[in-house]
C-alpha cells in the first residue's frame, strides 16, 4: 500500500511556546517529519515565539537538538534537516507584554493561512488571544490551536471559550486533543461507517458491555506539579477516554464533517447518566518496582490526587440503554496498552455441548502499540477431536498493512496539517468541551468534599483490586493487559 502525500497551501505557523517541552518534543519533529513527506510547499513557514532572546540561528539550533531527540534515525536526513531549518525562524516575544508584537506583525503574511499555535501555560492563552487581536494580526485567515488542559471545570472553560470568542470566531479555533489524531481513533469511524457488517450489532441488543482502557507505564516524576492539580480524572478521562468513549456510541453523522460529527459526540455526552461515587474506583501508585511512590513524585506526601481511576458509565439512549462503558486510565501500570474492547453477547442459544471452549465474540481497537483492530472469533479447533471449539483473532494490524511496514504519523502531525487544511473534524469544539466538564465536576467534587483518600496499588499491576470488583460485581472482567 502506498500512503499518499498532499501538500497543504503556503502558510506561516506561529509556535508560540517554541522553546518549550512540548513544542521540542512533538511539535517541532512532527512538523519536520511532514516536511520530509514532502506536505510542506516552498511558501511554509515556522516561526518560533517565546520570551527567550534568541536569534534565528539559535533558535535552529534548537530545532536540530529536537528533530536529533525525536525523530527516528531513519528520517534524520542531513539535507532534509538543514532545508526544514531555512523555513525557521525566531522572534522574541511576550505573550503578557509589549516586547516583539511589532516585529511580529510585519514578519507574519495575511494572504496565506496564519496559524497560531498556543504551546504555552493554560493560562496565557485568553491573554496571548486578546493580544493577537490589539495589534492587528489576527486576520480571516488566522487560526489558533489551544494546548490541553482547555479549563480545569466548567467554569474556567466557559471562562476560556468566552475569552477566545472576544478576538475569533469558533470556526477559527482549533482545541486539541491528540487522541483524536491516533490513527486507529480515525480508523474506529472507518470501520463503524464504511462497513456494513458492525453497524446492525452496534447496539445494546448484541453489544454486552464496551472497555475502555489508557494504562502507562510512567509515572508523574517531572509533570508532577501539574499532575497533582489535576489527577487522571481531568488529565485523561474529561478528554481523551470521553472522546473514544463518543466516536464509539455516537450515531453515524450524515456526512464526515466536523460540526456534523461534534454534533453527535456531543448528543452522547449530554446523554451520559450522572456517575454515581460506587461506579467509581481512584487509586494512587505505592512505592514500588524500583519506583518511588506517586506522593514521592509529586512532592507532597499528604497528595488525595488519583494517578488512576476506573468508572463505569452509562448512556440513556436507545441504543445503549442497557450496555454499560467501562472505562479506565493510570499510571505505572504494567504495560502500556490504549485500547477499546467491544465485547459482544454470547449467541441467544448454543447448540453444542456446554463448556465446549466457545467465547462471546470481542473487537478490539488498539491505539498503541500496534495499532490495529482485531475481531475475535470462535471456530472448530482442527483435528479430529470432536466438536471442540477455539477462539482466534482476525487481526489486522496496520503496520503489516502499510508497504514496508512504514512508520504510523503521529498524532500531531496529522493534526497540524489538518490546521493548516481548515479541516476542524478531529479538534473539539467549546460546547462539547463544556458538556465534558459538566459532566466530570459533579464526581470531583463529590470525592474532594469526602476527602476521600484513593486506593493505593502496587506499580506494575492493573490498578487497585477494587477497580476489579467493579466489573466482578456485574459479573464481568476486564481484559488481560499482559496479553
Ligand atoms: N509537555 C507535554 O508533554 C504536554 C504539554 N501540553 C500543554 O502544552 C503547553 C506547553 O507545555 P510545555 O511545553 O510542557 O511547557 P514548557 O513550560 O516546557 O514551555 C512553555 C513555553 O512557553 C514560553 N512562555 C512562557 N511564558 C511566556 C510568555 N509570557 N510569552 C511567550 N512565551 C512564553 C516558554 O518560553 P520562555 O520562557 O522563553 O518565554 C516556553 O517556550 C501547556 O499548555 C501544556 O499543558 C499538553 C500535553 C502534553
Ligand atoms: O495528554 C496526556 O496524554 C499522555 C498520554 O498520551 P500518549 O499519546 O503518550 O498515550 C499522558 O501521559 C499525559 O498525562 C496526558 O496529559
Amino acid at each position: 500500500m502506498v500512503s499518499r502525500t498532499i501538500p497543504v497551501d503556503d502558510f506561516d505557523l506561529i509556535l508560540f511556546g517554541a522553546t518549550g517541552d512540548l513544542a521540542k518534543r512533538k511539535i517541532i519533529p512532527s512538523l519536520y517529519r511532514r516536511f520530509l513527506a514532502g506536505q510542506m510547499p516552498e511558501g511554509a513557514r515556522v516561526i518560533g515565539a517565546a520570551r527567550s532572546e534568541l536569534d534565528d540561528e539559535a533558535f535552529r539550533k534548537e530545532v536540530r537538538e529536537a528533530i536529533a531527540e525525536f525523530v527516528s534515525k531513519p528520517k534524520r536526513k542531513p539535507e532534509v534537516i538543514d532545508a526544514f531549518c531555512e523555513r525557521c525562524s525566531y522572534i522574541a516575544v511576550d505573550a503578557m507584554g509589549d516586547a516583539g508584537w511589532k516585529e511580529l506583525h510585519d514578519s507574519v503574511r495575511d494572504e496565506v493561512c496564519k496559524a497560531f499555535y498556543f504551546s504555552v501555560a493554560p493560562g496565557i492563552f485568553g491573554p496571548l488571544a486578546k493580544k493577537l487581536r490589539e495589534h492587528g494580526i489576527a486576520c480571516e485567515n488566522s487560526r489558533l490551536v489551544v494546548e490541553k488542559p482547555f479549563g480545569t471545570d466548567l467554569e474556567t472553560a466557559r471562562k476560556l471559550n468566552a475569552e477566545l470568542a472576544a478576538s475569533f470566531d469558533e470556526h477559527q479555533i482549533y482545541r486539541i486533543d491528540h487522541f483524536l489524531g491516533k490513527e486507529t481513533v480515525q480508523n474506529l469511524m472507518a470501520v463503524r461507517f464504511a462497513n456494513v457488517l458492525f453497524e446492525p450489532l452496534w447496539n445494546e441488543r448484541y453489544i454486552d458491555h464496551v472497555q475502555i482502557t489508557v494504562a502507562e507505564t510512567v509515572g508523574v516524576a517531572g509533570r508532577g506539579s501539574y499532575y497533582d492539580k489535576s489527577g487522571a480524572m481531568r488529565d485523561m478521562v474529561q478528554n481523551h477516554l470521553m472522546q473514544l468513549l463518543c466516536l464509539t456510541a455516537m450515531e453515524p453523522p450524515n456526512r464526515y464533517d466536523a460540526d456534523m460529527l461534534r454534533d453527535e459526540k456531543l448528543k452522547v455526552i449530554r446523554a451520559l447518566d450522572p456517575l454515581p461515587l460506587s461506579d467509581v474506583v481512584r487509586g494512587q501508585y505505592k512505592e514500588g518496582d524500583g519506583h518511588p511512590s506517586y506522593r514521592e513524585e509529586a512532592e507532597n506526601e499528604d497528595s488525595l490526587t488519583e494517578s488512576f481511576i476506573a468508572l463505569k458509565v452509562g448512556i440513556s439512549n436507545w441504543r445503549w440503554k442497557h450496555t454499560p462503558f467501562y472505562l479506565r486510565t493510570g499510571k505505572r501500570m504494567s504495560r502500556r496498552v490504549s485500547e477499546i474492547v467491544i465485547q459482544f453477547k454470547e449467541t441467544p442459544h448454543s447448540i453444542f455441548e456446554r463448556d465446549n471452549g466457545s467465547q462471546a465474540n470481542a473487537l478490539t481497537i488498539r491505539l498503541q502499540p500496534d495499532e490495529g483492530i482485531d475481531m475475535s472469533v470462535t471456530i472448530k479447533e482442527p483435528g479430529p477431536g470432536g466438536m471442540r471449539l477455539i477462539n482466534v483473532p482476525l487481526d489486522m494490524t496496520f503496520a503489516d498493512a502499510l508497504d514496508g511496514g512504514d512508520e504510523i504519523p503521529d498524532a500531531y502531525e496529522r493534526l497540524i496539517m489538518d490546521v493548516i487544511r481548515g479541516n476542524q473534524t478531529l479538534f473539539m469544539r467549546g460546547d462539547e468541551v463544556e458538556a465534558a466538564w459538566a459532566w466530570t465536576d459533579p464526581i470531583i467534587e463529590a470525592w474532594t468534599e469526602k476527602r476521600d483518600r484513593p486506593h493505593g496499588y502496587a506499580p506494575g499491576t492493573s490498578g487497585p483490586e477494587e477497580a476489579l470488583m467493579l466489573m466482578h460485581r456485574d459479573n464481568r472482567r476486564w481484559r488481560d493487559l499482559d496479553i
